[in-house]
């Protein structure tokens, strides 16, 4: 019996000791590669929660007429949904708005806008980014990139808590004052040689 072929019967019948020790160190390796893309994706969800690039969604026509939380809407309303507001719910978030990329490891919640209402960076239902797939892994590889590359601080007038997090006003949210940060190479240097 070909070699492989007798591995994946011991595997599949449970042979313990083949599987650990044909797998072990794979699965070392791929599981910590697991719980970090885990902890950046909770990381840009946090960041989309408390700070979505579209604030109000793309506004909608009512197409009949309906309740919603208690409010009549007739039918032809134009209705923009506030996810800016909804993400910093105190009703669905507990301490809304602390950054705590932890509540998405807690609770998994997609980014596809079927299942978690709570939560909508991309929106919902047909209008939603058809781009979502696509804009949630440049955001993972972008921010990868930036901290595999360099340490980050803060200038040292600055202090954490002094951080503004404000944002200005519009149909997509830029930051309200420039965010002052301090990159360090933390790889050799050749690594940054663009020519
Ligand atoms: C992180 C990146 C992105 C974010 C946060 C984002 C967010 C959004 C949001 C919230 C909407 C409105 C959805 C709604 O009203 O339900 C939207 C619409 C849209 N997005 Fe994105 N988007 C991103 C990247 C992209 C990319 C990469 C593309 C194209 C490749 C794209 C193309 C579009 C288009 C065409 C619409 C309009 C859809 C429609 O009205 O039918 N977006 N986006």
């Amino acid at each position: 019996m070909p070699e492989l072929l007798k591995k994946a019967r011991d595997f599949q019948q449970g042979n313990r000791r083949a599987r650990e020790s044909d797998w072990k160190g794979k699965m070392g390796r791929r599981k910590r590669y697991y719980e970090i893309t885990i902890y950046m994706e909770a990381i840009a969800k946090e960041t989309m929660r408390l700070h979505p690039a579209v604030p109000m969604l793309v506004p909608r026509l009512c197409k009949e007429s309906c309740e919603v939380g208690g409010y009549n809407i007739e039918k032809d309303s134009r209705v923009v949904v506030n996810v800016l507001a909804i993400g910093r719910d105190p009703t669905v978030w507990e301490n809304p708005n602390e950054f705590d990329p932890g509540r998405f490891i807690i609770k998994n919640m997609d980014i596809k806008g079927l299942h978690n209402f709570e939560f909508l960076p991309f929106g919902s239902g047909r209008r939603m980014c058809p781009g979502y797939s696509l804009g949630f892994q440049v955001i993972l590889s972008t921010l990868a990139n930036l901290l595999h590359g360099f340490s980050w601080k803060l200038p040292d007038n600055i202090k954490n808590e002094d951080l503004n997090m404000d944002e200005a006003n519009g149909l997509t949210i830029p930051r309200k004052f420039p965010l002052i940060a301090l990159a360090t190479p933390r790889l050799p240097i050749h690594v940054y040689n663009l020519e």
